[in-house]
């Protein structure tokens, strides 16, 4: 079809989305290149800043709405010059020329012509025949610059089949460099620029006929490989056989000439020089997770060593403790006193324990214990000038309302307690300090090495830190395992908790928890509970016997809300997605006139148990979290000024509020089967697990361990035998990561540093100060073989 035009002002917008560039516009219309008799146009795509005062051309294409009707749908547009002597004069006298009035406008269009702006763009030289001063001169040519050259930046880019909305991107990215970028290194937009891939650089270097063994090629390559490796794994690094043998399939799939292992090896040494990734013992780990997790150690041993103990007794201890059991109507056992007694007197404590175990009944009996001891009153209303002493805080929205609930005092997010949007760029941020003398942290076990540095980089010594959490369950949905690495550091007080609690007479779900955890593999696991149930059956059965499951359980009491079905993967006939369109037409069933609104595969209705997907800081809703679909609002219901967006949706995450647009339901999806990931932080009072053999790849202990661990009164596990036998007896779900020996590496050498004898004290006060530890200087200095005080000194 061919190309047709607008040209016209813009007059309103309607609709703007601001990270997309995307626009809808009312144009009033100067001339189309198609038979048009309104004075006004609906235009919409993809577009930079607009002037109103300015015409512009629009290509694209007239479409015909079902709704709205006519409207042009822009591919790409232009300022649209004036090209007349009279035109030309009100533009260069405009105010977009300061100092420029209509006597020089005059004399730059008697001089150069109808084509002036062009001549000028084409030829910035032309200036010089024009009788103007120079400053007059430099303003003319800089702003036909500024003006003119993006836009024929973005039509190159256009060109080269970029849409406008990474068109944009791009250019404002690297303004007047773009087009030598692109050509000289392609490659480059893999990392500046979110939505190019490796396969989309590569593409266009091949436009630009860059070689196959192009270095940039191979730098790109690997760190796409490497990047995409840990995000696939939860890895903190990649060994370096796996990272070359993925990478060299990456590049050599798509071209004729092969890149061979050795000329990686030669990119993989640049891109250590440059700083982008880091070497040690034949693995690669991008420079900030290793700095991350450098960072995390280096700040728990200034804590540490920060931190002068109250010391309390343990007489004294229990003795503040016995008026709290009354008043708890409790009696702590003993290793549960000592959890109290560690957490007041240590700089940073980790209490550790399975479902039931008294985690949050410790964290009640420290926080009293703690405030009695110094002389704080817990109530938030004496704290109007001074900070509350006591913070809490948890990974996600609601396990922060778990905790406040079950303590009485105020609990935030991570990120709210950090200040944090979830927009910002981390790497450089620097935050304040959290105020108070105790934090408390729950379900750490969810808490990833990017989370965990910042958290710690806002900890001033001083304050104490009880980072509470079951190092069995599966580890953060980001890289690391900071919770379970920290205990096996042995770098610190750790209390692990083995007494379970939450256990009526008849409950053997926990027990069943426990014996998973050791790797038992027992008969029992298949026999039937009054709480629990085993059912066997195929992949292909999963679908029919669940049905079944749920219209039983729905006559026992067990509503949408109360039931969750959990399974590890998504696809295939066991998969969270049939699943979910099975359960919803079960739970949910679609009634007659009921609105409905439909994003990619699934149409949500009213009722509809849903799961946010990403972390939503602003609204205060987290990755994992659990709601409803309260309301479909159409647009015609909507302020005139909304409708353009779509059909609302709220929707309702225990209590919380949030209106999403269709664009918006991305962040979503349907809830009825969740995977296990998804649903870690969270319980509910009957658990249906499938786990069948189509699974194997995901079949851990842990995985396991995790899931069972969500039931809170009922548990009904489905799928194969094997499946089950497999994921006990796999207890490989550890991560690889470094955190564990960068903790134990900077507690023994810095203790070294402080009792040596070799160093004076300036020297010493000098290694341990965050710059050396900062910069890795001590990296080297692992074992201390003959190192001298000059080793520290920058060069
Ligand atoms: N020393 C104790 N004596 C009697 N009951 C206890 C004791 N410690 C804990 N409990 C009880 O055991 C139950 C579970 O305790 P709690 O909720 O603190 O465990 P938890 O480890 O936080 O569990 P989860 O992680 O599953 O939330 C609670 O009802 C609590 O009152």
């Amino acid at each position: 079809m061919a190309e047709e035009y607008v040209i016209g002002q813009v007059r309103a917008i309607f609709f703007e989305k601001p990270e997309d560039y995307f626009k809808i516009m009312m144009v009033k219309v100067q001339e189309t290149s198609f038979d048009w008799v309104d004075p006004e146009i609906v235009i919409t795509g993809n577009f930079d800043e607009l002037d109103q005062e300015q015409a512009y051309k629009f290509w694209g294409q007239k479409v015909n709405h079902p709704k709205y009707g006519q409207q042009f749908k822009c591919e790409h547009y232009q300022k649209n010059n004036p090209t007349d002597r009279k035109s030309l004069i009100t533009y260069f006298s405009s105010t977009e020329f300061p100092g420029i009035g209509i006597k020089t406008a005059q004399k730059i269009v008697d001089t150069l012509g109808d084509k002036a702006i062009e001549t000028l763009v084409a030829n910035p030289q032309a200036a010089d025949q024009l009788p103007l001063k120079a400053d007059k001169k430099k303003v003319l040519l800089d702003r036909i610059n500024a003006t003119y050259h993006s836009e024929e930046v973005i039509l190159q880019l256009n060109r080269l089949g970029f849409g406008n909305k990474l068109a944009f991107k791009i250019y404002h990215q690297y303004k007047a460099d773009t087009l030598t970028i692109l050509q000289q290194n392609p490659y480059q937009l893999v990392q500046d620029i979110k939505g190019i891939g490796f396969k989309r650089a590569d593409k266009l270097a091949e436009q630009f006929q860059l070689p196959f063994n192009y270095p940039q090629r191979l730098k790109a390559g690997l760190w796409q490989m490497l990047n995409f490796l840990i995000s696939s794994t939860g890895d903190t690094y990649v060994e370096e056989n796996e990272l070359v043998q993925q990478t060299l399939q990456l590049l050599n799939d798509s071209r004729k000439q092969k890149v061979t292992a050795a000329e990686l090896e030669t990119s993989l040494s640049d891109l250590v020089q440059q700083g982008q990734i880091k070497y040690e013992q034949k693995c690669y780990a991008p420079q900030f997770l290793y700095d991350d997790e450098w960072f995390i150690s280096r700040q728990l041993k200034i804590l540490a060593d920060n931190f002068q103990s109250p010391n309390y007794s343990l007489k004294k201890v229990q003795a503040v403790l016995r008026q709290i059991e009354t008043d708890f109507h409790i009696s702590y056992d003993e290793n549960q006193v000592n959890a109290i007694f560690q957490g007041v007197n240590s700089s940073v404590l980790l209490l550790t324990g399975g479902p039931g175990t008294g985690k949050t009944t410790i964290i009640n009996g420290l926080v009293a214990a703690f405030a009695q001891l110094h002389n704080y009153s817990l109530d938030v209303d004496d704290y109007v000038k001074e900070p509350f002493p006591v913070r809490l805080a948890a990974p996600t929205g609601r396990a922060a309302k778990h905790l406040s609930e079950s303590t009485g005092l105020p609990a935030s997010t991570i990120h709210r307690l950090l200040g944090l949007t979830g927009q910002e760029e981390t790497s450089n941020l620097e935050l304040d300090y959290i105020s108070g003398k105790l934090l408390i942290i729950d379900e750490t076990s969810m808490v990833d090495t990017e989370l965990f540095k910042l958290l710690v980089s806002a900890i001033a010594p001083g304050m104490q830190l009880v980072l509470v959490g079951d190092r069995d369950q599966l580890p953060s949905v980001g890289a690391g395992q900071v919770f379970s690495d920290l205990i096996s550091s042995q770098a610190f007080q750790t209390v692990q908790l083995e007494k379970i609690y939450r256990q009526s007479a008849d409950s053997t779900i926990i027990t069943l928890a426990h014996e998973i955890n050791t790797g038992t593999i027992n008969e029992q696991l298949f026999h039937n509970y009054p709480d629990r149930s085993f059912i066997e059956c195929s992949a292909a059965q999963v679908g029919s016997v669940l049905q079944q499951i749920i219209v039983k359980s729905q006559q026992k009491g067990f509503n949408i809300d109360t039931l969750q079905v959990l399974a590890p993967m998504y696809r295939g006939p066991a998969g969270i997605d049939y699943l979910n369109q099975l359960l919803q037409n079960t739970l949910n069933p679609k009634a007659e006139r009921t609105k409905t609104i439909n994003f990619g595969n699934i149409e949500y209705r009213i009722g509809d148990k849903i799961v946010h997907l990403v972390n939503n800081v602003e609204a205060n809703v987290f990755n994992g979290e659990i709601g409803k679909i309260t309301g479909i609002t159409p647009k015609k219901y909507l302020p005139v000024t909304d409708r353009s967006k779509g059909d609302l949706v709220t929707l309702n995450f225990e209590g919380q509020q949030i209106d999403y647009y269709k664009s918006d339901l991305a962040k979503i999806s349907l809830a009825y089967c969740t995977s296990i990931h998804k649903a870690q932080g969270s319980e509910f009072n009957l658990v249906i697990l499938v786990l069948v053999n189509q699974h194997a790849r995901m079949l851990k202990r842990n995985l396991l361990y995790t899931a069972i661990t969500r039931a809170k009164s009922k548990l009904i596990m489905l799928g194969n035998r094997q499946a089950y036998e497999k994921a006990i007896a796999d207890n490989s779900g550890l991560r690889h990561t470094m955190l564990k020996n960068r903790v134990q590496n900077i507690f023994q050498i810095v203790s070294q540093i402080q009792s040596s004898e070799t160093f004076a004290k300036d020297v010493k006060d000098y290694i341990l100060t965050s710059t050396a530890i900062n910069n890795n200087m001590i990296d080297p200095l692992i074992g201390m073989a003959n190192v001298t005080p000059q080793d520290f000194m920058e060069s």
